[in-house]
C-alpha cells in the first residue's frame, strides 16, 4: 500500500488527475471505475482541465461508476447520473455508450445487477477504481454488514450514511434508501485501487480502515488485502496516519 498525504487540496487534486491521465496516456483504451461524492470533485476538474489541455483523450476509454440510487429519476440533480454529466461527462470526449452507470430506476432491480456485472466482466478488468471512504468504512455503497456481497447488488443505505448524505438534499426524507451498488469483490479485482479521503472527520475511519482489524464492519478494511493500493490523503484525514 502506498499512501501519500497533501499539504494542500491542489496537490492532491493533481495527483489523483495524474495517475488517472497518465494510465490513459499508456493505455488509450483503459477501464476506470469511477466515485461520485464530495472526495473526487477536484480531482475531476483537474482532470477536465488535463483533457482540455490536450494531454488526454477518453475516445477509448470505459467507465463503470460504482453506485446509483434506487428511484431518483436519472435527471434529478443528486442522482450520480446528473453528477458524473456535470463533473466529467460533459467536459470530455468520453463516448457515451462507453459510460456506464447502474440504472437504479430499472423495472427489475436484481437483473440490473446482473446486467450490469456483465457488463464489467465484457469490458475485462477494470484497470482503475478510483474510491472514497464513508464514515462508516463504506466504499461504493458497500455498508458495514456481517457479511459482504461479492457482485452488483441493491442496498439498504446504513443510518449514517443517509444522514451524511442529507447535505445533498432539502432534508433526510429526501435522501433515497436504497442503492444499487458494485460489490466488493469486483472492486477488489480491480488492478489498481486508488482511495482518496479529505477531512478531520474521516481521519479515524481511515486510520481504522487500513491499519486495524480487515473485518466486514468495516468495508474499506478489506483494501488492506490488495496488491495494488495507493491512497491519497490531505493532512486532516492523514492526521492519525503517521
Ligand atoms: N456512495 C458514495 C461513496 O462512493 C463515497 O465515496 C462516500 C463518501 O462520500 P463523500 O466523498 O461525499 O464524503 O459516500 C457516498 O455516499
Amino acid at each position: 500500500m502506498n499512501v501519500l498525504t497533501f499539504d494542500s487540496n491542489e496537490k492532491l487534486n493533481e495527483a489523483g488527475a495524474n495517475i488517472i491521465t497518465g494510465l490513459i496516456q499508456t493505455n488509450p483504451r483503459a477501464v476506470l471505475g469511477l466515485a461520485t461524492g464530495g472526495t473526487p470533485v477536484g480531482v475531476y476538474e483537474q482532470v477536465v482541465n488535463d483533457h482540455k489541455r490536450g494531454l488526454v483523450s477518453f475516445r477509448g476509454v470505459t467507465t463503470f461508476n460504482l453506485d446509483e440510487y434506487v428511484g431518483l429519476p436519472i435527471d434529478h440533480p443528486e442522482s450520480y447520473h446528473s453528477y458524473m454529466n456535470h463533473h466529467l461527462f460533459r467536459h470530455i470526449d468520453l463516448p457515451a455508450a462507453q459510460a456506464h452507470i447502474p440504472n437504479g430506476n430499472a423495472e427489475d432491480p436484481e437483473a440490473e445487477c446482473r446486467r450490469y456485472d456483465e457488463l464489467i466482466a465484457d469490458a475485462g478488468q477494470i484497470d482503475l477504481q478510483l474510491l472514497g471512504l464513508g464514515h462508516n468504512g463504506h466504499i461504493g455503497f458497500n455498508e458495514p454488514a456481517h457479511a459482504l456481497i461479492r457482485g452488483t447488488h441493491v442496498v439498504d443505505l446504513a443510518e449514517e450514511t443517509l444522514k451524511a448524505n442529507a447535505r445533498f438534499f432539502n432534508s433526510i426524507d429526501e435522501v433515497p434508501r436504497q442503492a444499487l451498488t458494485m460489490g466488493v469483490g469486483t472492486i477488489l479485482k480491480a488492478k489498481t485501487i486508488l482511495l482518496i479521503v479529505r477531512g478531520a472527520d474521516k481521519a479515524e475511519i481511515v486510520h481504522r480502515a487500513l491499519t486495524g482489524p480487515i473485518t466486514t464492519d468495516c468495508p474499506a478494511s478489506l483494501l488492506q488485502t490488495h496488491p495494488h493500493l495507493v491512497v491519497l490523503l490531505d493532512q486532516e484525514a492523514g492526521r492519525l496516519m503517521a
